[in-house]
C-alpha cells in the first residue's frame, strides 16, 4: 500500500521515523515533506499536496503531522475527497478506519512518543473500513452536504 506522508517542523523527527519504520514494514511511502528542519514552516504547504495525492491514488491513504495535528487535520479536510481524523491513541486510530473510512490520519509528534505514534500509524494502515450500513449511511449524508455545497 501506498502511504502519503507530510508534516511541518514540529514534527519533522517523527516524520523521518515514521518513513523508515513503515518502508520495513513494506509499505510504499511517499515523503511530500518537509525535507529539512525550518521552525518558520507552515504545515499547508506540505499537508496539502499530501492530501491531494491520496485523492488521485485511490487506495492509498495519508499520515499528516504536527505539534498537535489540530491544523493539521484541519487543512487535509479542506481537500475534497479527504475524511482526515485526529487520533491519540490506538483506539481513535482504529475506529477511524472502522466507522468513517478516514483516508488520512492526522497525528500530534508533540503528544505522545515516537513509538506510540507508530503504533497508532500501523493500526490506521491495518484496519479495513467496517462497510457497516450505518456508517456508510452517514458518510453519504456527508458527500451528499459536500455535493450540494462545493462548486
Ligand atoms: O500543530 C500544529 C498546527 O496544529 C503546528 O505544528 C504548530 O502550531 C506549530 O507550532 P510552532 O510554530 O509554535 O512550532
Amino acid at each position: 500500500m501506498r502511504v502519503h506522508i507530510a508534516t511541518d517542523h514540529a514534527a519533522f523527527d517523527l516524520k523521518q521515523y515514521l518513513v523508515k519504520e513503515l518502508t520495513a514494514l513494506g509499505y510504499e511511502v511517499v515523503d511530500h515533506g518537509a525535507d529539512h528542519y525550518d521552525a518558520q514552516d507552515d504545515y499547508p504547504t506540505f499537508v496539502i499536496p499530501a492530501a491531494e495525492a491520496v485523492v488521485r491514488d485511490p487506495g492509498s491513504l495519508g499520515i499528516v503531522l504536527g505539534g498537535s495535528g489540530n491544523g493539521e487535520q484541519i487543512a487535509a479536510n479542506k481537500v475534497r475527497g479527504v475524511r482526515a481524523a485526529l487520533a491519540y491513541n490506538t483506539v481513535m486510530a482504529r475506529l477511524a478506519r472502522e466507522h468513517n473510512d478516514a483516508n488520512v490520519l492526522s497525528l500530534g509528534g508533540r503528544m505522545q512518543s515516537l513509538e506510540d505514534a507508530l503504533a497508532m500509524a500501523k493500526v490506521f494502515l491495518e484496519t479495513p473500513f467496517s462497510e457497516d450500513p450505518r456508517h456508510v449511511r452517514r458518510l453519504k449524508e456527508l458527500e451528499d452536504y459536500e455535493n450540494a455545497t462545493r462548486a
